[in-house]
């Protein structure tokens, strides 16, 4: 009874960004936990005002367009790799006035999923490295669990600060299957992603004569189309 209470908690995957642009980097993370955490829905959630990125980013409703389409080809990997995984892209912190808080997105959901289902916050770690500069940090624990994909570039072990080490005394599953059965609360640590890729490296080569040189392996196809047909980056 209890076996089967467990294999029909509802899982929840929450992939948050400012995807400019989304790059494949984010679908493999996306497509790495959606298999792990055998997630049933994976909601990608482009930051309405990603408070810390600084000026000059794209505007929110055309990195949600962008978001859409790197969704469309998500979908068909994950049908290709035979992933039964949802995917939703959702407008909720475009919605809300002011800074985008992941605090408030885990709140809403919460409201949305109910207390039972397991629901996970999917991240790269230099997400993790950064938490504590996040509002309302220490809450987030409250409401999500983390599941933090490895990185180049961004050594946990040599980069952790003792707050988020006292985090992960306190929360580290070894284990995968934790985050399953635990509605929040947990943190599971993957180490086995290396995709070096970033919005960061992706624009600047989008403004440079190396613009053309980019490929489907770097940003989704149907993400390229659009940023080809608007001129963005340039
Ligand atoms: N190559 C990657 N490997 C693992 N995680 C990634 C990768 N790229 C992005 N992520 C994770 O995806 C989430 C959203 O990232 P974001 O949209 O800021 O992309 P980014 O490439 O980090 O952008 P930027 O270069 O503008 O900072 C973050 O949690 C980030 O850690
Ligand atoms: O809650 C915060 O204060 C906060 C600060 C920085 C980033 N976040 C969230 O973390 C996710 C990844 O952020 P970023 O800046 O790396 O694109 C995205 O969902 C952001 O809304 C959240």
């Amino acid at each position: 009874m209890t076996s089967l209470r467990l294999n029909t908690i509802k899982k929840i995957g929450i992939l948050g960004g400012t995807f400019d642009p989304p790059h494949l980097g984010h679908l493999k993370l996306a497509t790495h936990f959606a298999k792990v955490l055998h997630l049933d829905e994976l909601l990608l959630i482009p930051s309405g005002e990603p408070w810390q990125k600084g000026t000059g980013l794209t505007n929110a409703e055309t990195r949600l367009q962008l978001t859409e389409a790197a969704g469309v080809d998500l979908a068909r990997a994950f049908q290709y790799l035979g992933i039964p995984t949802q995917i939703g892209v959702d407008r909720l912190e475009i919605d809300r006035a002011g800074p985008s808080y992941a605090i408030d997105t885990a709140k809403a959901l919460r409201e949305r999923f109910g207390p039972n289902s397991s629901m996970t916050w999917l991240m790269g770690v230099d997400s993790l490295l950064n938490l504590p500069t996040w509002n309302s940090w220490d809450q987030l624990l409250n409401y999500v669990n983390f599941a933090v994909a490895s990185r180049p570039h961004y050594a946990l072990s040599l980069e952790m600060n003792p707050q988020i080490e006292v985090l992960l005394t306190q929360h580290q599953s070894i284990n995968a299957d934790a985050l399953e059965k635990s509605p929040f609360g947990r943190i599971y640590l993957d180490n086995s992603l290396s995709i070096d890729l970033s919005s960061t490296h992706l624009r600047n080569q989008l403004k440079s004569s190396a613009r053309s040189e980019i490929a489907s392996e770097q940003i989704p196809a149907h993400a390229l189309e659009i940023i080809t047909n608007l001129g963005l980056y340039k």
